[in-house]
């Protein structure tokens, strides 16, 4: 954690709405959003499915770890990470000690759930996407947990109460 940087990092599964919340909680704070997949899109001008099909998931690895390299190194941001940023442990310690992290935590099930139908999240295409998220929730959640400042259950609130829970516990102000 580095609360002079005054950034704070959401981590979690896809779907457990690090993008949603990080928007909404920016909103309300008046605070610069930035969502780190939508920062490689730019960066690279086409969308997060190209770049898989292109260079492969090791190809959007590097691209991400450069962006979370980049936006870590500055302040006053709340960022919504990829669910795969904490798999390289460089990102693991740029997000661990350049901001407060936020682990959104939900059960594969409700991950499934907010996820199905949706496009643009390639992982999940090839095979069940259930069994798919179950085997990440396995290898992530405890990459997750290791740099969590905070673990925040999804489940039942709605994005609206997760945001006011957030500024209530973390005291923000905007
Ligand atoms: N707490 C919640 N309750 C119900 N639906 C949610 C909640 N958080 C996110 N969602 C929905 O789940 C979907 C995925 O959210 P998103 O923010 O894209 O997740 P992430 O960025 O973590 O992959 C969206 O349709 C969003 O509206
Ligand atoms: O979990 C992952 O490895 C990924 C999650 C996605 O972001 P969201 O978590 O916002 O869906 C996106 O970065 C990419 O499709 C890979
Ligand atoms: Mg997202």
């Amino acid at each position: 954690m580095n609360s002079s940087s005054n950034n704070i990092f959401l981590i979690g599964l896809m779907g457990a709405g690090k993008s949603t919340v990080g928007k909404l909680l920016a909103k309300k704070l008046g605070r610069r959003f930035l969502d780190a997949d939508h920062v490689i899109e730019d960066r690279c001008g086409v969308k997060i499915p190209v770049i898989f099909e292109m260079e492969g998931e090791d190809g959007f690895r590097k691209r991400e770890a450069q962006a979370i390299k980049d936006i870590t190194a500055e302040d006053d941001v709340i960022l919504a990470t990829g669910g795969g940023a904490v798999l390289l442990p460089e990102n693991r310690q740029f997000l661990s000690e350049r901001g407060t992290v936020i682990y959104l935590h939900a059960n594969p099930m409700e991950l499934w759930h907010r996820t199905k139908g949706g496009e643009g999240r390639p992982l999940l295409k090839n095979g069940d996407a259930k069994k798919i998220l179950e085997n990440l929730y396995d290898i992530r959640d405890p990459l997750y947990r290791e740099i969590a400042d905070h673990v925040i259950e999804t489940g039942k609130p709605s994005v609206n109460q997760l945001v006011n829970t957030l500024i209530m516990q973390l005291e923000l102000s905007a």
